[in-house]
């Protein structure tokens, strides 16, 4: 088995050795271990794609993370070799992405299970659900006791794949039918205290970045926090939905705690596409190679269905998608003033997180955010010092 990583750094097959501390935030960190190990340079939470041979892992991995269109992946060779990426998209979303090829087998001696699971963050299984699955199952149940007996913290995500195939009946039914079987096999077998979640996903849709979203989320230490300030964000700006996007890869790394719908998550999606698309054929100046999303970044669609799309840059790799209706646009500027409140706390959190210091985030910010709600009193005096 050997290692590749497609900025081709290979790493030597089957090293071993116990490397709990090899990224720097996640579930796994552990303070105070010195220990060396062979990836002891790196800082990123780990995610590995596993699954049966063309169930759709290294399509997932080009689409979701490298802009390949989906109907590209129809020429993708197999994978015979782990593929490790490195995923540095933004300042939040840093993390690796091992591809590991289909007929993976646990028994071979140069699968180093300690090292592969030791250092994981996320366990992504893929099942084809076009195809039958019971092979698959044997698979998911064999791959995730096998982790967990290395690695108990390790989130395990099941993505049910090429749902596009199938109607929305069956794809409830299949999703109920490998959700019951899948823990039923774990829990005949002993291992009822591992948790799996299941997501129905396709390429040809938003369903894989959103799933996607899901998972990275889990790997962001700072998650109740970002989540908080935007509920703060959306209930003084009465703003319906906001989404705290990776701009490039559009996974989003937080949403306010509403419940989200695959639509407004697809419009805003498109939202960025449009952005950024205009901005570069419109917005770059030729004799520059400034980027097509910077701090002047800023975007408002309005739908013929009294519903605002509005964009705002955070910072260099973030950005703030927010929809609201027509009519709590009027007060533009208390939002404007909100968001600039809520883009400092965010820088907080990152400065915070570069002095790794506890990600228990002071919120004073948050305090500072007006209220744009209807009927409620608008400070005029000293903005800042008003508590809403
Ligand atoms: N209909 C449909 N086809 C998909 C989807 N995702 C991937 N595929 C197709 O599935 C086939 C296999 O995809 P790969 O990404 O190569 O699968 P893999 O799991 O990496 O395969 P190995 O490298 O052999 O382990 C390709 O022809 C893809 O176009 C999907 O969401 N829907």
């Amino acid at each position: 088995m050997s290692y590749e990583q497609e900025d081709d750094d290979q790493y030597p097959s089957g090293y071993a050795g116990s490397f709990p501390k090899d990224f720097g935030y996640g579930p796994f960190e552990q303070e105070g271990d010195n220990s060396v190990s062979p990836l002891a340079g790196e800082q990123k939470p780990r995610i590995l794609l596993m699954g049966l041979r063309r169930s759709g892992k290294s399509s997932i991995q080009k689409v979701v993370f490298h802009k390949m269109s989906p109907n590209e992946t129809l020429f993708l060779e197999s994978t015979n070799k782990i593929i490790k990426d490195d995923i540095s998209n933004s300042s939040f979303v840093q993390f690796s992405i091992w591809d590991f090829p289909g007929q993976i087998d646990f028994f071979d001696t140069s699968f180093d299970c300690d090292t592969i699971f030791g250092g994981c963050g996320a366990l992504v299984f893929v099942i084809d659900a076009q195809d039958d699955y019971m092979e698959a199952l044997n698979k998911l149940h064999l791959t995730v006791t096998k982790a967990f007996k290395v690695n108990q913290n390790i989130k395990f995500e099941v993505f049910i794949h090429k749902v596009d195939g199938l109607s929305d009946d069956y794809k409830m039914e299949t999703q109920r039918d490998i959700h019951q079987r899948a823990t039923d096999d774990l829990t005949d077998s002993g291992f009822d205290q591992i948790h799996l979640s299941f997501h129905l996903t396709s390429i040809y849709d938003h369903s894989i970045f959103e799933a996607f979203s899901k998972v990275v989320q889990k790997l962001i230490p700072q998650l109740p926090t970002l989540e908080n300030l935007l509920n703060i964000l959306i209930s003084n700006s009465a703003i319906e939905k906001a989404f705290l996007f990776d701009v490039v890869s559009k996974i989003y790394i937080a949403t306010d705690s509403s419940p989200v719908d695959m639509q407004s998550y697809e419009l805003c999606c498109d939202m960025i596409d449009v952005v950024i698309d205009v901005s570069c054929i419109y917005g770059l100046r030729e004799d520059t190679d400034a980027a097509a999303f910077d701090s002047q970044s800023s975007s408002l669609i309005k739908l013929n269905n009294g519903t605002i799309l509005y964009l705002r840059e955070v910072n260099k790799f973030l950005a703030l998608v927010c929809i609201l209706r027509e009519d709590n646009f009027d007060r533009q500027g208390v939002i404007d003033y909100n968001f600039l409140c809520f883009r400092k706390a965010i820088q907080q959190v990152f400065e915070l997180r570069s002095k790794t210091l506890p990600t228990a985030v002071t919120t004073s910010n948050q305090n500072h955010l007006l209220n744009s709600q209807p009927g409620v009193d608008q400070p005029q005096a000293n903005p800042a010092t008003v508590q809403t």
